[in-house]
């Protein structure tokens, strides 16, 4: 076995350290290790699958190593361990390679104790295994207990489980075909790795990652289905003046893009000025010629002239992930109970500073990727009862365990009419 596969495990655990440390991003963690080895294509997706087992399994991870070895251990160590044991357990990796190449990982100290363990790991595996079953549902499929309470609690205890089973599943890689780049769609058609999506035009589930070219020339967009509710409810037409507040990094500007056919005005605003040159060179590379892009924190009062200007709006806001854990796999980990409703207080603040922006007769949608009611419909009704002279004209819930998609949430309201 050559160093470059102790690289591969070594940059898992970097990677890892560097997340626990408070690294917002695991996606560029593993990227920016990927590159800093000079892994090769096949080593950064064995990084991509290690690392990714580790984050979908930690807790789970934890509970074998805890029953493998008594005693406390360091940060690094029981790193270098949740990689062991993964490839070991989970992933099929062949025993001396795991072993050999995780032991390296560690410094001298340290590696007769990795050593032990993984060798332990193997010995007990069948065990293991046959234990799986007996386990607390919230272990058994690695989830904090107090989100398997909540959605125990919302949606019950087997819709639950089935959520949690679902955030472990590896998540398709879906391609959205670009309609406003010509050849778009004869590229991706022709691709013997791409196959469309039942009952959903435009959509292309890409087995590996998509062609760079594609990327480079705004052929397609990768995006889950669920992401088109909204846009599909906020209904865009050729010619309006739309404002798609949270918009970074453009996803969801792409899609009202499209449905305008690039014709009209679109507004782009983001809080997070860090995150505005990725929703530029997305709309360029999109070929979005009608957007344009400002920094904006919503929950400050709009500017004067932003006023009573705009068709319709789309408040795509910061939410808690809850609907695309599967995606987002650190996500379970970060989120705490408290952020939920630190997060509604940010909500109802972006919501009531843009509706003012509402031309007369115009229409809002609000939605997340969220499966928390209070962030939703909750968060929407109670808003209501403060703001009567508006009402919701539509809603719709994506959830995972019902749908098999992401979840997302998405409200249309506007102004009654007669008020
Ligand atoms: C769910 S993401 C938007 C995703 C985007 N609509 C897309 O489809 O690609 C939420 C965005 O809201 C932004 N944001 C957070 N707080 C904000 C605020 N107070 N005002 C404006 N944008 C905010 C974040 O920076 C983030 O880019």
């Amino acid at each position: 076995m050559s160093s470059q596969a102790t690289n591969v495990r070594r940059a898992a655990v970097s990677a890892l350290r560097a997340w626990a440390k408070g690294h917002a991003y695991m996606d560029s963690l593993i990227e920016r290790h990927a590159t800093r080895n000079h892994l090769s294509r096949q080593d950064r997706a064995l990084l991509q699958s290690i690392v990714s087992s580790v984050l979908r399994n930690r807790r789970l991870l934890d509970h074998w190593i805890g029953k493998l070895r008594r005693g406390k251990l360091d940060h690094e160590t029981r790193d270098i361990l949740r990689v062991g044991v993964a490839q070991l357990l989970l992933l099929g990796i062949a025993d001396h390679a795991a072993v050999n190449e995780t032991v390296n990982c560690g410094k001298a100290p340290v590696r007769g104790l990795i050593n032990a363990v993984l060798r332990q790991a193997i010995t007990r595996r069948k065990r293991l295994m046959e234990e799986l079953d007996d386990l607390p549902p919230a272990v058994r499929l690695s989830h904090p207990d107090w989100l398997y309470k909540r959605w125990s609690k919302t949606y019950g205890k087997k819709e639950a489980d089935s959520l949690m089973a679902w955030n472990n599943l590896p998540a398709p890689t879906l391609a959205r075909v670009n309609p406003l780049k010509e050849g778009a769609r004869e590229a991706v058609e022709s691709y013997d790795h791409a196959k469309p999506v039942d009952g959903l035009e435009n959509y292309f589930e890409i087995d590996g990652p998509p062609p760079g070219d594609w990327m480079k020339e705004g052929y397609v967009y990768i995006q889950d289905p669920a992401t088109r509710h909204c846009v599909d409810l906020l209904n865009p037409q050729a010619g309006e003046s739309i404002l798609d507040a949270c918009a970074a990094p453009g996803g969801k500007s792409a899609l009202i893009a499209a449905a305008m056919h690039n014709q009209g005005e679109l507004l782009c605003t983001d809080s997070n000025s860090k995150r505005l040159p990725r929703l530029e060179t997305n709309l360029e590379r999109l070929g979005i010629d009608i957007a344009a892009v400002q920094a904006h924190d919503w929950t400050q009062t709009a500017p004067e002239e932003w006023l009573g200007k705009f068709d319709a709006i789309l408040l795509d806001v910061p939410c808690s992930n809850s609907g695309v854990m599967r995606r987002r796999l650190d996500a379970r980990w970060r989120l705490r109970g408290e952020n939920i409703v630190e997060l509604t207080g940010i909500q109802s603040q972006i919501l009531a500073n843009a509706l003012p922006c509402l031309k007369p007769g115009g229409r809002l949608v609000y939605s997340t990727c969220s499966i928390e009611p209070e962030e939703n419909s909750d968060l929407i009704r109670t808003f209501l009862t403060s703001h009567p002279e508006w009402q919701i004209e539509e809603e719709h819930q994506a959830l995972p365990f019902r749908d098999g998609s992401d979840g997302a949430y998405a409200a249309r309201i506007s102004r009654i009419p007669s008020y």
